[in-house]
């Protein structure tokens, strides 16, 4: 059975998964993170967390504000190495290569998991030059009818070339909110990622945008493994079929999500998702 834990007595062995004491490894893991411990200056942000990014899933990370949610997962791409008093320890392998390793560059290592943003961040540039500046750098076009085609494809993976396609040179910044969100994940589709990492991707949209973006990333999850940091447990419980929650800086529960929103095996996880905290 197990036992009851609260924040006082939660130490990194007592991680539960799919409802039994366990550690959160999966058979179909794309990326997997092992004792990762990560520390701004003196203060530890993330204990000891290990879990896996399965294959063609969205895994959502949920948990009560300052948790490290967005911490961990800019950890996943390195952008962490972006803040000089970051320190991460522990191992993030993908597909069998280590992530921190002396001879992975972290700029290719960025294109290959990609990352939106909660704020939409268009360049100040034309909605053409917004998705065809990543394949652009990285030499992924010979010509520019192969450069035209992966512009229009990434703006139709990302549901947005309809509304587009006729002012591909109007600044990106002219776009709604939502469409800029869109633009941003056109832009990260562009460079033909493996995983794309979403930190509240629509916490700056309303409901319809919202609605818009959650659907997207349904049909994203075909082509590409995601993760995303959201608050809201609702859009938590749409998008994803994996949830790990954070309290503290310490995973305390993975599982299918279905079964972390019904049936939590942790007091923690059942009382932020009943909104007793957070
Ligand atoms: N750049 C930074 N420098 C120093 N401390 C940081 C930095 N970023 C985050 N932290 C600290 O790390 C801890 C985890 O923060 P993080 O932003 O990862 O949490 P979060 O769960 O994503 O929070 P929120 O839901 O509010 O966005 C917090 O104590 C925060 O103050």
């Amino acid at each position: 059975m197990n036992t009851v834990m609260t924040s006082e007595n939660l130490t990194s062995g007592d991680i539960v998964i799919n409802g039994s004491v366990g550690t959160p490894f999966c058979d179909d893991a794309k990326m997997s993170m092992r004792n990762v411990n990560v520390f701004y200056a003196e203060n530890q942000a993330i204990h000891d967390v290990s879990l896996d990014l399965a294959k063609n899933q969205v895994t959502a990370l949920i948990g009560p504000s300052g948790c490290g949610k967005s911490t961990f997962l800019r950890c996943i791409n390195r952008m962490n190495d972006l803040i000089p008093q970051c320190k991460v320890t522990g191992s993030f392998v993908m597909d069998g290569a280590e992530l921190y390793a002396k001879n992975m560059d972290p700029v290719l290592l960025r294109a290959r998991v990609g990352m939106v943003f909660q704020k939409p961040n268009p360049f100040p540039k034309s909605i053409y030059e917004n998705v065809a500046y990543g394949p652009k750098i990285h030499g992924l076009a010979t010509s520019k009818s192969e450069l035209d085609e992966i512009v229009e494809t990434s703006l139709q993976k990302a549901g947005l070339f309809n509304e587009v396609k006729d002012r591909l040179d109007k600044p990106g910044t002219g776009l709604s909110g939502g469409q800029q969100q869109r633009l941003c994940i056109a832009r990260t589709i562009a460079v033909s990622p493996e995983v794309i990492l979403m930190d509240e991707p629509a916490s700056a949209l309303d409901p319809i945008a919202t609605a818009v973006i959650e659907e997207l990333i349904s049909e994203l999850k075909e082509k590409y493994t995601i993760a995303i940091v959201t608050h809201s447990m609702q859009q938590a419980a749409r998008v994803s079929q994996k949830t790990a929650y954070f309290h503290l800086g310490k995973l305390v529960e993975m599982g299918d999500t279905k079964q972390i929103f019904t049936n939590p095996s942790h007091q923690l996880t059942e009382n932020y998702i009943s909104g007793r905290f957070g």
